[in-house]
């Protein structure tokens, strides 16, 4: 069988450099494709020349359908014309499998999805890739993969090609987050579907399982510079469809690998074909590397990157990352992302370095790999940064890109001169619906724990023959030799442990992962723990193109050989990864996800406690607000009671000084009066004397003088008393208290001189006005004090608004009412004066008369019997003779005595009046008192008036009447 194989074209293709061992020839790929039947002995045994379709007798005949049971052919392509679907069943089935038995011991544990170990048998050369066809399963080729491909394989023996469409571009081509795919919601209908077919044929199936599913590896073809694809006539074939790539040159050779996309296909086949179900993978919790390897120039950025209208492998596989979040609900996840170069054989932030080109990390701190037992080989210090959404992620990375190095070959205006990995770590864990944020740990933890899982996006630094200056030299020194240590590790990459357990190459031997920085970060990956999906690009060139001229084709075929090592010697036997509980899992402090639940119930409680205080403070905070705003209540009242107090005060002294003034009035007109005459202490007395006197003497009433008498008491009693109304009617209500024992003397013996009264009324007439002033002043300072305390205040023309105290305005018209009757007493006072000086004057010329009566008192007798003898009365004309003025001086003295009469008789009549009101009480010696109960009620000093009334009446009737001036005759 294995001689009837084709012959390996190994010898004249070897590998890139004298370090890379051959490739053992039964694990050369090259004429065994996907096929999944045992290509018969009879095949050719050498490469055909030249551009051809690959020969339908090196196809293996088709395998038959494993079970009735399984879907038919028929129905598999039927769906031909839901592009979808095919496109679904081709990327699931297409994937070449490494051959069995090519050196790779059964040893290895089952792939993850398996349910067995791997039957393989160690296979001669000859017979090196017909059980590829079996279609091994693995996560990178679904779950029913063992069907799908017989049916396949079927489809294939009837054309001898894969007769299948480009998938359509469902994706939207945005260089932002927009990218949209159906294609994820499909897998998940095939999945179901797989899982049920699975799960019927996994006792088959069983013994074919092993690692080399979980590696992909494609090749992509980048058009030719001048646009020129066109490989018919040179020695270069492709066929997508088989995944095929024909040398037909000195080396001449088929090569298959799992796919091989032509220069027709673009970024988004390329990604959903080579890296889509990975980053599924990774979603689920298995760790995944994709990286791009090839020569300069040959497309590896373009591929991972993308443009903006053609994005690549990183931007797509972050859309699908994201849809995978939105699509699963019952897990939380949290993405962290760093991104660093190698560059010269030093690991570089691309992160936490200036942006820009040329940019020296000299003061960046170094970075060195680490190794953990959990995390494997990791660069440390580095920086991660979580994201939240696609944009954000993407950002992060055009960031790095910005910072990552590029310069100007000879192959490539922007070649990347460094090796450049971005690290995706995905934890998630189980969302338990309704589970509060515990107190403690323990409780809040979901109990399926974190699952970490990492996604390494690479794109290598493109190997080169030569380059033109120096710098270009040493980095492509570094370059090559990391990429000769890649190719040198995944040649001797084995099932092969030494004897502490470890990955040892076929000899025993340690593999050279640390001899560069590339390797031992890509060990994980090489040694079996993460999917790995490789993209080699190449470039051929046409016959006669520059690419052909430039002696691509050599380091063309050494990609392919580098690619076909990858397949056939990497062996993933990747695991979810378990989920940790609490941070001990992933290097335990590296689990975020956790970490941050832990410090949001930490900023929960603290939040919680805050808001407690906060409301505790609140509360306090109003407490105090209301008890200062009582404090200030109560400080305005009491301002305000004691601004009402000092007005109340000054009122009160106002009035104080009223009575003071009055009081002192009376007490002044008293004392003038005891002064003066030693006996007699009221003013309205002597005046009353006076009065009745001048009254009797220059007029035949005499009621005007009382009338004015009353008037005055009553303004005396106006100012002394509480009441002054009923007094002001004088005789009408005498409230009359004359003592029994009167001390005062009759009219004759108190009198005042009336140039003593009239200076008694003007010492008054000074100190009501000094009064007024007081009362004005005060009257001022209630205004300003007023006008200061109320919002209103005073406005211009219209007096004083008060706003809130009524009392003052009140106050203040009492005050005005007062002034004006004050000013109105006084202009009586003026009024008594002048009435006081003609009484003087009348009272002088009656004691003219007197004194010249008395000198003839004989004449007074006379006068006498002329009174018993009643005749003419004499007149009063001083031109008249002495008996006849004298007759005439009798009868005015008589009729004086008769006005006196009838004084008396009507004060009598007053006076009965009011002891039979009961007012007053009549003493033993005919004087008068006031009644006991009225004493009560009345002030112990009797109205002024009323002492004067008394008084006169008293005086008049106790007065002998005058003898009758005698005439002489
Ligand atoms: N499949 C393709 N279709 C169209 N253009 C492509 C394709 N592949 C590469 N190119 C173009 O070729 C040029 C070089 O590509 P790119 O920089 O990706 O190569 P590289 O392998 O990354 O090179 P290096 O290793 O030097 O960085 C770019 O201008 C890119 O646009």
């Amino acid at each position: 069988m294995s001689a009837s194989l084709p012959r390996p074209s190994r010898p004249s293709i070897g590998p890139p450099t004298v370090a890379l061992p051959a490739l053992p020839i039964g694990k050369t790929r090259k004429s065994t494709g996907g096929l999944s039947v045992p290509i018969s002995r009879s095949m050719p045994t050498t490469p055909k020349t030249g551009l051809r379709a690959p020969s339908t007798t090196l196809l293996p005949p088709a395998t038959p359908a494993p079970t009735t049971a399984l879907p038919t052919p028929r129905a598999v392509s039927g769906i031909n014309t839901a592009g979808r679907t095919i496109r679904k069943t081709v990327s699931i089935n297409s994937f070449p499998q490494p051959p069995r038995g090519e050196g790779r011991v059964s040893s290895l544990p089952p792939s993850p999805l398996s349910a067995g170990a791997s039957s393989r048998k160690a296979k001669t050369p000859t017979t090196p890739t017909y059980q590829f066809s079996n279609g091994t399963p693995s996560l990178l080729n679904g779950t029913g993969e063992g069907k799908l491909v017989a049916r396949l394989t079927g489809a294939r023996n009837s054309d001898g090609l894969i007769s299948v469409s480009s998938p359509p571009q469902s994706r939207s081509s945005s260089a932002q987050d927009s990218y949209s795919t159906s294609a994820t919601q499909y897998e998940d209908l095939v999945d179901v579907a797989q899982q049920k077919l699975d799960a019927s044929a996994s006792g088959k199936r069983a013994s074919k399982l092993d690692g080399k599913g979980n590696v992909i590896v494609s090749v992509r073809v980048r058009p030719d510079a001048a646009g020129s694809d066109k490989t018919e006539g040179g020695e270069w074939m492709m066929d997508g469809k088989k995944s095929l790539i024909s040398y037909q040159g000195k080396e001449a050779g088929d090569y298959y690998y799992d796919n091989v996309f032509t220069t027709n296909d673009d970024n988004s086949r390329v990604y959903d074909h080579s890296a889509k179900r990975l980053v599924r993978r990774v979603m689920e919790g298995y760790h995944g590397t994709v990286f791009a390897y090839g020569m300069t120039g040959t497309g590896k950025t373009f591929s991972m990157q993308g443009t903006a209208s053609s994005p690549g492998v990183i931007p797509l596989a972050i859309t699908d990352i994201f849809s995978y979040i939105r699509e699963t609900p019952s897990r939380e996840f949290l993405l962290r992302v760093s991104y660093l170069e190698i560059y010269n054989e030093k690991i570089h932030d691309l992160l936490s370095m200036p942006t820009g080109n040329g940019i020296g990390p000299s003061q960046m701190e170094e970075i060195k790999l680490r190794e953990d037992s959990k995390r494997g080989v990791y660069a440390s210090p580095l920086k991660e940064e979580i994201v939240q959404s696609p944009t954000q992620l993407l950002r992060v990375i055009a960031r790095g890109d910005q910072a990552r190095r590029t310069a100007s070959t000879q192959f490539n205006a922007r070649s990347s001169r460094s090796h450049a990995v971005v690290q995706i770590v995905v934890e998630s864990r189980e969302r338990v619906p309704g589970n509060p944020a515990g107190d403690s740990k323990r409780q809040g933890l979901p109990p399926g724990g974190v699952r970490v899982s990492t996604l390494s996006l690479i794109d290598l630094a493109g190997s080169e023959k030569a380059a033109e200056t120096k710098e270009r030299r040493q980095e492509g020194s570094h370059i090559n030799k990391s990429l000769l240590t890649l190719g040198t590790v995944i040649a001797k990459l084995s099932d092969s442990k030494d004897k502490d357990g470890k990955p040892a190459d076929k000899d025993g031997k340690h593999l050279p992962y640390r001899d560069s920085k590339l390797t031992r970060l890509l060990q994980g990956a090489l040694s079996g723990n993460s999917l790995v999906s490789i993209l080699c690009t190449i470039q051929i060139g046409s016959a006669g193109s520059v690419a052909t001229a430039n002696s691509h084709t050599t380091e063309t075929l050494n990609t392919l050989k580098f690619a076909s090592r990858a397949k056939n010697n990497i062996v993933s036997h990747a695991k979810k990864a378990e989920e940790a509980l609490g941070s001990g899992g992933d290097g335990g402090a590296r689990v975020l996800l956790e970490r941050y639940r832990m410090e949001i119930q930490e900023l929960r409680k603290e939040l919680d406690t805050q808001a407690k205080n906060n409301t505790k403070k609140e509360t306090e905070g109003e407490k105090d607000r209301d008890e200062e705003e009582e404090k200030a209540r109560e400080k305005k009242a009491v301002e305000r009671h004691e601004e009402q107090m000092l007005e109340m005060q000054l009122a009160r002294t106002a009035l104080k000084e009223r009575i003071d003034h009055l009081n002192r009035l009376i007490l002044s007109s008293k004392s003038r009066g005891v002064n003066a005459s030693g006996s007699f202490s009221s003013l309205g007395i002597r005046y009353s004397q006076t009065s009745v006197r001048s009254s009797m003497a220059t007029s035949n009433g005499g009621r005007p003088v009382l009338e004015r008498t009353a008037s005055l008491t009553s303004t005396a009693s106006t100012i002394g008393r509480k009441s002054s109304s009923h007094r002001s009617s004088g005789v009408a209500e005498p409230p009359v208290a004359v003592e029994d024992d009167d001390s005062l003397g009759e009219f004759g013996d108190g009198t005042a001189s009336v140039a003593a009264q009239n200076r008694a009324l003007q010492a008054d007439l000074a100190d009501k006005n000094r009064y007024i002033q007081t009362l004005e002043k005060r009257l001022l300072q209630a205004r300003r004090a007023s006008s200061s305390r109320t919002s209103v205040g005073l406005t211009s023309g219209k007096g004083i608004m008060v706003g809130e105290d009524h009392s003052v305005s009140a106050l203040i018209k009492e005050k005005d009412a007062e002034i004006t009757e004050l000013r109105a007493r006084l202009d009586d006072k003026d009024k008594m004066l002048a009435a006081l000086r003609s009484a003087a004057r009348s009272r002088d010329n009656a004691d003219r008369v007197e004194s010249r009566a008395d000198a003839r008192t004989e004449s007074v007798r006379a006068s006498q019997i002329l009174d018993s003898n009643p005749g003419p009365p004499p007149t009063a004309n001083p031109g008249s003779p002495p008996t006849a003025q004298m007759a005439r001086q009798g009868f005015n003295i008589r009729k004086q005595a008769k006005s006196d009469d009838e004084m008396s008789k009507m004060l009598d009549e007053m006076i009965q009046d009011r002891i039979e009101a009961g007012h007053i009480i009549r003493g033993n010696r005919g004087s008068v008192r006031v009644a006991p109960d009225r004493k009560e009620s009345s002030s112990s000093e009797p109205p002024i008036q009323l002492q004067l009334l008394s008084r006169q009446r008293t005086s008049v009737a106790a007065e002998p009447p005058k003898p009758p001036v005698v005439l002489e005759v």
